[in-house]
């Protein structure tokens, strides 16, 4: 069923981190427990209080800026599709990610993909590239990288407490040193405010990986679907705040207990260029993700079988990037 119109009475919750990151433990029960809330509901919410600083945030976001500013041959000098291992750019059109209506027009977007720095290697695993013409953004890039690497851990920390585990419960996922973490910057152009309708940014989609922690500037246009209504809600943008949702590696782990919840973007009728950046934490490729035993109500199966990061990795992407996109070097 297509999903009607956006209303406005579903919010996204906001969560103050800032009292767990000082130790108190007042703060971390509270906080805990506004994760577990925020997840089995809607699946999203959004982090302040956090420590990335917004000097490296505007200094990435002003980054973003000035690469897809760049003439569209030298942005293809860097194009994913020249890459063995998914990093570069994405030109409109680029990528599909709807999956509730096969006859979507591709994403209105362009990206710019990085990973950690490796050597070429196995599927995902390689060398970033990089724009000549704009030497200094590699450092800004991976140090902005490092900082939401650092957030996404404490995420997942923070979501092993709200489910009664032992805090480090997911560490061995989240921080594994053979990690194959995205960050992705896109680039929404402007559906001018005379167009008949609004561009379909990013069509609607869950997020493959675990965890997402999504940066976005003030114009909106992230949606997010509440599945008893059938109606879409907006994400409304606070500056320097995270959105951070459940993928659906988290909804396997957790039984479909935490949503990894259909979201989408609009853009909103006007005249401004959107930015935004998503990071996701997707572990490394041979890890096994499987339903965690205290997520079983007694008498209840898992849900899914369980399953290797690679494999789940390898189908998602090939969904996505499909027919005519980028082609997948495995
Ligand atoms: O740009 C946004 O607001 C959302 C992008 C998104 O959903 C994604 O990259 O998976
Ligand atoms: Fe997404």
């Amino acid at each position: 069923m297509e999903p009607i119109e956006v209303a406005e009475q579903v919010s996204i919750p906001v969560v103050d981190i800032s009292g767990y990151l000082s130790g108190d433990p007042i703060a971390k029960n509270r906080v805990a427990k506004e994760i577990r809330d925020a997840y089995e509901n809607q699946g999203f919410l959004q982090v302040i209080g956090h420590k990335v600083s917004s000097d490296i945030q505007n200094r990435y976001l002003a980054a973003v800026t000035e690469f897809f500013a760049l003439p569209l041959s030298e942005k293809e000098k860097v194009a994913q599709s020249k890459s063995k291992c998914n990093r570069g750019y994405e030109r409109i059109g680029g990528q599909k990610l709807d999956e509730l209506d096969e006859d979507a027009t591709p994403d209105q977007k362009e990206g710019f993909s990085i990973r950690q720095e490796r050597p070429l290697g196995r599927f995902l695993e390689g060398p970033n590239q990089w724009p000549e013409t704009l030497p200094h953004l590699k450092d800004i890039f991976m140090e902005y990288f490092d900082s939401v690497h650092q957030l996404s851990k404490i995420m997942f920390r923070l979501i092993a407490l709200s489910l009664g585990l032992a805090e480090d419960h997911f560490d061995y996922f989240a921080s594994d040193p053979n990690g194959i973490c995205l960050c992705r910057a896109h680039h929404y152009p402007p559906s001018p405010k005379d167009s008949d309708s609004r561009t379909r940014g990013v069509g609607a989609h869950t997020d493959f990986g675990a965890l997402t922690l999504l940066l976005q500037d003030t114009v909106g246009g992230l949606e997010v679907l509440h599945k008893p209504t059938s109606t879409w809600h907006a994400v409304t943008p606070i500056q320097g705040a995270y959105v951070v949702n459940i993928g659906d590696l988290m909804q396997i782990w957790t039984n479909n207990r935490y949503k990894s919840t259909m979201h989408r973007v609009i853009s909103p009728l006007s005249d401004r260029d959107r930015y935004s950046s998503a990071f996701f934490n997707d572990g490394a490729l041979d890890l096994i993700v499987e339903c965690i035993p205290t997520c079983l109500k007694p008498g209840e199966k898992p849900m899914y079988s369980p399953v290797r990061v690679e494999d789940h990795c390898i189908k998602r992407y090939q969904q996505s990037y499909g027919a005519g996109g980028t082609t997948i070097t495995v």
